[in-house]
């Protein structure tokens, strides 16, 4: 199993004290599913999907990736399985503005020590950036710099994607074609795709979907 979660629980301190967000969440992906995170607003989904991606950590339960409880390393450990095999795209891009979109994507398979050029000139390609690949960040749209974290990240080719929503910002026909090409490039690498989405439409074309509910799996 790739990622398994087991009773996961988070606690957040508010204005009134603490507030239990995640009240015993379990779940398990294996290579090459997908899944759809969905939920209303205040649900949970990014609070997991951090857990996931081990950006933060949980009160209770554990989080294994390859059989590995992340919750159990110390800080250098965990950030290694990080990087060699989860990749994670947030809406906000965080592209690095100081280097061209090409240096942007190439930076973190050259970290996960993956850097393969024949399959970044694919990938770019394929997602409509080989024009692009000398500019800035700022000399993109919006869609085009969503293309680009895209990228990146598929870049290192991760075995756990994680995705919140990934074509949020983007046209209803410019985030099909965008989750056509993810689907596809991930279905090439055989990798998981956790997705959160507020979209029936994109949520129907995922494999399968978690619906969360005030913290729990609905
Ligand atoms: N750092 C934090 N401190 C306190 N409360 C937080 C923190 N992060 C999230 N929350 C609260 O946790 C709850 C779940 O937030 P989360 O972002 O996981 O929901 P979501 O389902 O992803 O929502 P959305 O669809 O609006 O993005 C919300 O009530 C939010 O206010």
């Amino acid at each position: 199993m790739l990622l398994r979660v087991t009773d996961l629980i988070k606690t957040h301190t508010g204005p009134d004290g603490a507030v239990v967000i995640l009240k015993g969440i379990s779940m398990a992906m294996n290579r090459g599913e997908t899944l759809a995170l969905t939920g209303e607003s205040g649900s949970g989904k990014s609070t997991l999907l951090h857990l996931v991606g081990g950006l933060d950590q949980p009160d209770g339960g554990r989080v294994e990736i390859d059989g590995v409880d992340i919750g159990a390393l110390n800080d250098a450990s965990r950030a290694a399985i990080r990087r060699d095999k989860v990749g994670v795209i947030f809406q906000q891009f965080n592209l690095i503005p100081s280097l061209s979109v090409a240096s942007n994507i190439a930076f973190q398979a050259r970290l996960a020590g993956v850097e393969n050029l024949d399959w970044i000139r694919d990938l770019t390609t394929r997602m409509g950036l080989a024009d692009h690949m000398t500019k800035y960040p700022e000399q993109l749209s919006g869609g085009q710099q969503q293309r680009v974290a895209i990228a990146r990240t598929l870049a290192a080719r991760p075995a756990l994607v994680l995705a919140d929503e990934p074509t949020g910002n983007l046209d209803e026909t410019t985030a099909d074609t965008v989750l056509d090409l993810m689907l596809a490039l991930v279905a090439e690498t055989n990798a998981a795709l956790l997705m959160v989405t507020h979209s029936e439409r994109l949520a129907g074309r995922m494999g399968r979907r978690l619906h969360l509910r005030a913290g729990r799996v609905a």
